[in-house]
């Protein structure tokens, strides 16, 4: 592992709602969960703070609600931060807050640094368009012009992740969940990002159709060396392709390390239920 970060994310904060002065420190003692009692106010991401290296893949794992998706959109500008920093070394060599950026500058970071695949793939795909049609969308976003070279790109983009290239011209409504990934994750990953995002890209789907999934993410970090983050509830998942895991409860940051360390002597109650439950 290299020793600088690609991703540097310092206390980030994202709530909903206004705050009050009996929530202004969004502490423990105050807060119901993540809600402020008084106000209702969600204080979604409380301070959080990590690091992404060079080829790895950071997991973040925790229960409904924890702030996961959350913070995911925010790394990706789908939600606006309501406080804290974040640096990426291929953006002005990392030297700028990304989430200070304006929205003409943060749109160029989404489509040269980043790639995002949701867990609904209609946020991420346009269902009536073809699939070669959904990656030129993000070729085009990220300057490409020329129709060739984009349609030849959408063909290996396809085929690496097993698209058979008779359906190319399909639109993905008519996929299969699985499938529907897999076009997801070859939108993604068309602007060669260094950073690509994953968020619950495995739930809902069939068992087999999961393994084959996170088989497929596997195969292209192996490939490409690109570093992701991985959001999940199901520790397995994590399990499988993180290098590094971070557990979130309530909006917080309550154990991250290893993953083989945090499964193997996990040290918070939630972290350990975790844990057990995946014996
Ligand atoms: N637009 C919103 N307005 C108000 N509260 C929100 C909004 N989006 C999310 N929240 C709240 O923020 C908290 C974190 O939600 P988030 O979706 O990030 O959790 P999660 O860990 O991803 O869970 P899930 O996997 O169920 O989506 C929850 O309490 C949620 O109700």
């Amino acid at each position: 592992m290299q020793d600088k970060p690609i991703l540097q994310v310092e206390n980030l904060v994202k709530k909903y709602g206004p705050g009050c002065s009996i929530c202004a420190d969004a502490n423990d003692e105050v807060l119901e969960k993540n809600v402020c009692p008084h106000c209702r106010t969600v204080y979604a991401c409380r301070s959080i703070s990590f690091d992404v290296y060079p080829g790895e893949i950071l997991g973040i794992v925790g229960e409904s609600g924890s702030g996961k998706s959350t913070l995911m959109k925010c790394l990706y500008f789908d939600e606006t931060v309501t406080s804290g920093e974040g640096y990426m070394t291929p953006y002005e060599a990392g030297m700028a807050n990304v989430f200070e950026q304006s929205s003409q500058q943060k749109r160029l970071i989404r489509n040269t640094i980043l790639g995002m695949v949701y867990q609904n793939p209609v946020l991420g795909l346009k269902m009536d368009f073809s699939s070669v049609g959904n990656i030129a969308e993000k070729l085009i976003a990220a300057g490409d012009r020329n129709v060739q070279r984009m349609e030849t790109r959408s063909k290996v983009l396809l085929e690496h992740v097993h698209i058979p290239l008779s359906r190319m011209k399909d639109e993905p409504k008519k996929f299969s969940g699985g499938m529907q990934q897999r076009v997801q994750i070859a939108k993604a990953l068309s602007n060669n990002p260094p950073i690509l995002l994953l968020d619950e890209v495995t739930t809902g789907l069939d068992l087999s159709v999961q393994a084959s999934v996170l088989d497929l993410i596997k195969t292209i970090q192996r490939e490409l060396g690109i570093s992701m983050i991985v959001v999940s509830h199901d520790l397995a998942v994590i399990r499988m392709l993180a290098d590094r895991t971070i557990v979130m409860l309530n909006g917080k940051i309550i154990e991250q390390g290893l993953t083989d360390q945090i499964l193997e002597d996990p040290q918070h109650a939630y972290t350990q239920q975790l844990v057990y439950s995946l014996i």
